[in-house]
């Protein structure tokens, strides 16, 4: 029988520097990261693909607000750009799957399913937000852009920039997780959760509610393959391992380590937050919620890092 395995790609990943951020190089990138995902389904894997999309719902975001200031045009909610990113960055991986399969004579199709994520009203996070989105502003363009949008929360992003932050309740239920599960079960490759999830609150007559908030895909990706029982959560990001004090000259990579092993390495402060901390959380939450194992790599070393040759191997 085939493994089932969530695999998280990284909003960030798909932007693969400052010069090349268009659609179409998104769409590159996305291609490129489909062959590698094709390559784990010929190898015996059922793949559910979830997606990050804190660059993509930030550029959204800005250009509905320049087209408001300058031209009067509508804003677009934030809960809104982010439904947008789940049919963008969704059909930009759906399209480069199938074209993959169809190359390599698989009869196999890939499916966008947009998929709502529920989370509480009174969560904390709606009043602190720690999200980034958007583009990446050196510390003199953060200043000028602070004094322009004084209700703008700025953060410095794991030493890679400042960006804007908007708040990032943590995702209780996926309310699409059965259909998910049938569909994947079915041999169809599932492209869900995009962007974390659309996030929306259970109102008291059982109806949902979108709520402007971005919920991070790692830990919305750790729940949903518990929810469908996944046998693997691989996280496809911008590094092939995990480190030990990660950009010091001591930096030592992390092969194969322990659920326990891996906790006392957080207690330890090595993980940033905002970028690998949030994935081993994910790890983490996974595990303890019956998952037997997690993958952390990137994009190129999935196939390898299947077959146990690289990445990061985390065991319960
Ligand atoms: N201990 C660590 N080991 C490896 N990478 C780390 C570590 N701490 C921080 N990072 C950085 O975190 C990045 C992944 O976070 P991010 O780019 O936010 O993720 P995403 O791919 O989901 O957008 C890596 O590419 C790396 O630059
Ligand atoms: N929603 C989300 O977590 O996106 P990134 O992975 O791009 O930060």
């Amino acid at each position: 029988m085939a493994k089932l395995a969530v695999i998280a790609i990284g909003g960030n990943s798909l932007i693969r520097d400052n010069m090349r951020q268009t659609v179409e190089d998104q769409y590159d990138a996305v291609c490129e990261t489909a062959k590698h995902i094709v390559g784990m389904i010929e190898q015996g894997y059922d793949v559910i693909i979830t997606h990050g999309n804190g660059p993509q719902v930030g550029f959204i975001l800005r250009r509905s607000e320049i087209a408001c200031e300058t031209a009067g045009m509508h804003s677009v909610p934030l809960v809104a750009c982010g439904a947008d990113t789940q049919g963008a960055i969704g059909y930009q991986i759906q399209q480069a799957m199938d074209n993959e399969f169809k190359k390599r004579g698989m009869d196999k199709s890939a499916i966008t399913l947009v998929t709502q994520v529920v989370v509480d009203a009174s969560d904390p996070a709606f009043t602190r937000p720690t999200k980034p989105i958007g583009s990446f502003f050196s510390q003199e363009q953060a200043e000028k852009i602070q004094k322009n949008n004084p209700d703008w929360v700025m953060v410095n992003d794991s030493g890679r920039g400042y960006r804007r932050v908007v708040a990032s309740p943590q995702p209780q239920e996926i309310v699409e997780k059965d259909v998910i599960s049938k569909l994947v079960r079915e041999g169809y490759c599932m492209i869900a959760v995009g962007g974390g999830g659309i996030p929306v609150i259970r109102q008291r007559d059982g109806s949902f509610k979108g709520v402007d908030a971005v919920i991070d895909k790692d830990f919305a990706s750790s729940l949903l393959a518990a929810q469908v029982q996944a046998d693997e959560l691989i996280i496809s990001t911008g590094v092939p391992k995990v480190y030990l004090n990660y950009g010091n000259p001591d930096e030592q990579a992390l092969d194969k380590v322990t659920l326990a092993e891996l906790k006392e390495y957080v207690k330890q402060n090595h993980f940033a937050p905002g970028s690998m901390l949030p994935k081993i959380q994910a790890v983490i939450s996974f595990l303890e919620n019956g998952g037997s194992k997690a993958i952390i790599t990137n994009p190129e070393s999935l196939e390898e890092a299947i077959a146990g040759k690289t990445g990061t191997h985390v065991y319960r």
